[in-house]
C-alpha cells in the first residue's frame, strides 16, 4: 500500500550573504517561509531492504535523487530489511529557488522516520538533512525560520498572514554557479533579528541572477510594475491593501511578492500575460508533517 505525503515549497523572504566559510560555502541570513504549493511524495514500504525510485525525473539519475539519498541515509538507523519504493508527483519547478528537491527529501526523512519506526528526534533528523543540502534542514524544522550559518542554524520567527504571487520563469538556475560569481557581494552586515517585518532586507543573489538570466529580469520587472499599478488603484480605497516588493527567492529563478489578502494576490495574477506562468499560494506557519513524524 502506498502513502502520500506533501512536500511544500519555501520562499526566502530575504536572503543576505554575510560571509564565506573556509570550505567555500557561504554564510547566509534568511527568513524561510513555507507555502501551500507542494510536490507529493508517494511511499510504499518494502521488506527487502531496497530503496527504489519509480518513474523518471528528467536530468536526475536515481542515485542522485535527493529522495533516494534521504531514504538511504535514514536506513542506517532503521530495522533490518526496511526498504521503500518512492514515486514523486512534481509540481515545483526544479532549480526554481522554491526548494522542491530539498523539500521532497525532508518529507522522505520525516515520513520514513515514522513509517520505519526509527523515531529519531527532530534535531537528529535535521543533522541528517544537512548532509543532503543546505536547504533541507529547514523543511524538517517545519516552521517559519530565521536561518543562519549555511541554513542549519534555525530559529522560529512569526510572519504575518500572507498570500504570495509566485512567477516561474522557464529557466533553471544552478545554485553553485550563482554562489561562485565573482560579482556576488558577500559582506552584508549581519542583522540581529528581534522581529521580522514583511518586505525587510533584500536578496543578495538577485543582481547576479538578473544580469545573467534575462527571463528572470523580465518576470521581476513585470511583477514590480504590476504591483505599482495595483497599489495606486487600491490607495483610492480605504483601508490600504499591503503589497510587498517583487523579489527573487533563493538563487532563483522564481520571483514573488506578498499580499495581505488573497483577492489582491489573485488580482495581480489575473493580469499575467500568456507568455508567463505563475500561481498564488498562502504562507504556512507549520509544515503539514511537523507534528506527526518527529519530536
Ligand atoms: C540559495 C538557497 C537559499 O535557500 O536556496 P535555493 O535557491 O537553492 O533553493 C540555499 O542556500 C541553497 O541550498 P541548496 O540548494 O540545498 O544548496 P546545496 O545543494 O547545499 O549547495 C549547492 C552549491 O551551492 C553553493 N552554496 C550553497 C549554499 C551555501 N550556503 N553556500 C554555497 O556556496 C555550493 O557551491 C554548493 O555546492
Ligand atoms: N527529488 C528531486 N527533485 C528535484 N530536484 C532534485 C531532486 N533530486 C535532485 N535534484 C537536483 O536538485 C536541483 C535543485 O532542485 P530544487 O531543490 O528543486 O531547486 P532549488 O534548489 O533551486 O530550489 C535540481 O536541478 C536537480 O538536479
Amino acid at each position: 500500500m502506498s502513502h502520500a505525503y506533501p512536500a511544500p515549497a519555501k520562499l526566502n523572504l530575504f536572503l543576505h550573504v554575510v560571509g564565506r566559510r573556509a570550505d567555500g560555502y557561504h554564510l547566509l541570513q534568511s527568513v524561510f517561509r513555507l507555502i501551500d504549493r507542494a510536490d507529493t511524495v508517494h511511499l510504499a514500504l518494502r521488506d527487502d531492504g531496497r530503496v527504489v525510485r519509480e518513474g523518471d525525473l528528467p536530468g536526475v539519475p536515481e542515485d542522485h535523487d535527493l529522495t533516494v539519498r534521504a531514504a538511504r541515509l535514514l536506513q542506517a538507523h532503521a530495522p533490518r530489511g526496511a526498504g521503500v519504493s518512492i514515486r514523486l508527483d512534481k509540481v515545483l519547478p526544479m532549480g526554481g529557488g522554491l526548494g522542491g528537491g530539498s523539500s521532497d527529501a525532508a518529507t522522505v526523512l520525516l515520513a520514513l522516520n515514522r513509517l520505519w519506526q526509527v523515531n529519531l528526534p527532530r534535531a537528529a533528523l535535521q543533522q541528517l538533512a544537512l548532509q543532503l543540502g543546505a536547504d533541507v534542514p529547514v523543511f524538517v524544522f517545519g516552521q517559519t525560520a530565521f536561518a543562519e550559518g549555511v541554513g542549519e542554524i534555525l530559529r522560529p520567527v512569526s510572519a504575518p498572514p500572507a498570500w504570495y504571487v509566485v512567477l516561474t520563469p522557464p529557466v533553471q538556475v544552478p545554485t553553485a554557479v550563482i554562489f561562485a560569481a565573482p560579482e556576488l557581494t558577500r559582506n552584508s552586515p549581519p542583522l540581529k533579528i528581534a522581529r521580522f517585518s514583511a518586505g525587510m532586507g533584500r536578496n543578495d543573489l538577485q543582481p547576479v541572477v538578473i544580469s545573467r538570466y534575462p527571463e528572470v529580469a523580465r518576470h521581476l520587472e513585470w511583477l514590480a510594475h504590476t504591483i505599482q499599478h495595483a497599489q495606486q488603484r487600491v490607495a483610492d480605497r480605504s483601508p490600504l491593501g499591503q503589497f510587498g516588493e517583487a523579489r527573487m527567492t533563493g538563487s532563483g529563478a522564481c520571483v514573488f511578492a506578498s499580499f495581505a489578502t488573497e483577492n489582491d494576490a489573485r488580482e495581480v495574477l489575473s493580469r499575467l500575460p500568456e507568455t508567463m506562468q505563475g500561481f498564488v499560494a498562502q504562507g504556512l506557519d507549520r509544515h503539514p508533517l511537523v507534528d506527526c513524524c518527529a519530536e
